[in-house]
């Protein structure tokens, strides 16, 4: 079977003893408390480290895509008109597509930012990254996306990358960021979650039509870097 699943791996990380302590040994529920100290550090650090990079762009996707997909192309190509067009680029710092957005953005000159996580299965940054922070906690890391990050790019991708879509469309779809634009590439991949969105979601009345407007959908990587040009603050357009 291709591919990890940390059910299977004996090594845990920070996220993991938080998380995964049902009914477990209550020595970790008790550290829980002190874990705060950690968990504001992580912050701090993120905010820190970020708080000047101006304006930029999150690009996410599959961390099994490999150099010769021609997604890892276009996330290259996607990275370094974001750069012309005056964004910093963020990806999670890993490989696959986060590489090759990495990868467009340093190679355009830009900022290049990877905001890595610990994982069981390590693979650590990326060659291409210029501003690296690793976070411990899934959630910190998160919050660091949307907070600098003024939209979304999204290639395919599997669970980490829906997770990071659904996430920005909750936060958009609850008013907690606005004027905050989704755009997926690959038009024939999302395909069939935006039919099943429309004929399941929408009917069954769990979200309102409208919300499918927060998600655009192109294969046309100059039209995806024009809706984040245009959804920034006094662009005229
Ligand atoms: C699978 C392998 C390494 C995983 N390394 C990762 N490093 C950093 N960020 C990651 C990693 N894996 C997932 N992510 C985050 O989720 C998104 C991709 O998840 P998907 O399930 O592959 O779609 C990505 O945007 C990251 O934020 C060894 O090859």
């Amino acid at each position: 079977m291709a591919g990890t699943t940390a059910k299977h791996q004996s090594s845990s990380t920070d996220d993991q003893e938080l998380l995964d302590s049902r009914g477990g040994e209550p020595g970790w529920i008790h550290t829980d408390p002190w874990r705060v100290l950690r968990i504001q550090s992580e912050f701090v650090n993120g905010f820190g480290a970020l708080a000047d990079l101006g304006p930029a762009i999150s690009v996410f996707g599959s961390a099994r895509t490999s150099s010769d997909d021609p997604f890892f192309k276009l996330g290259e190509e996607v990275a370094a008109k974001l750069v012309n067009a005056g964004f910093a680029v963020i990806t999670g710092g890993g490989p696959g597509i986060m590489e090759a957005a990495n990868k467009g953005a340093y190679e355009a000159g830009g900022r290049s930012v990877g905001l890595d996580v610990e994982l069981p299965y390590e693979s650590g940054l990326n060659d291409f990254v210029n501003l690296g922070i690793s976070f411990r906690y899934f959630f910190v890391r998160k919050t660091m996306f949307v907070k600098y990050s003024q939209g979304f790019i999204v290639l395919p991708g599997g669970y980490g990358t829906l997770d990071e879509v659904f996430e920005a469309l909750t936060l958009a779809q609850t008013g907690k960021v606005t004027a905050f634009p989704v755009v997926l590439i690959g038009v024939d991949y999302w395909a069939g979650l935006i039919d099943w969105l429309r004929a399941r979601v929408v009917k069954h009345g769990n979200i309102a039509v409208e919300d499918l407007d927060l998600i655009a959908s192109t294969d046309d990587i100059d039209l995806a870097v024009k809706i984040m040009s245009d959804a920034q603050p006094g662009c005229a357009s």
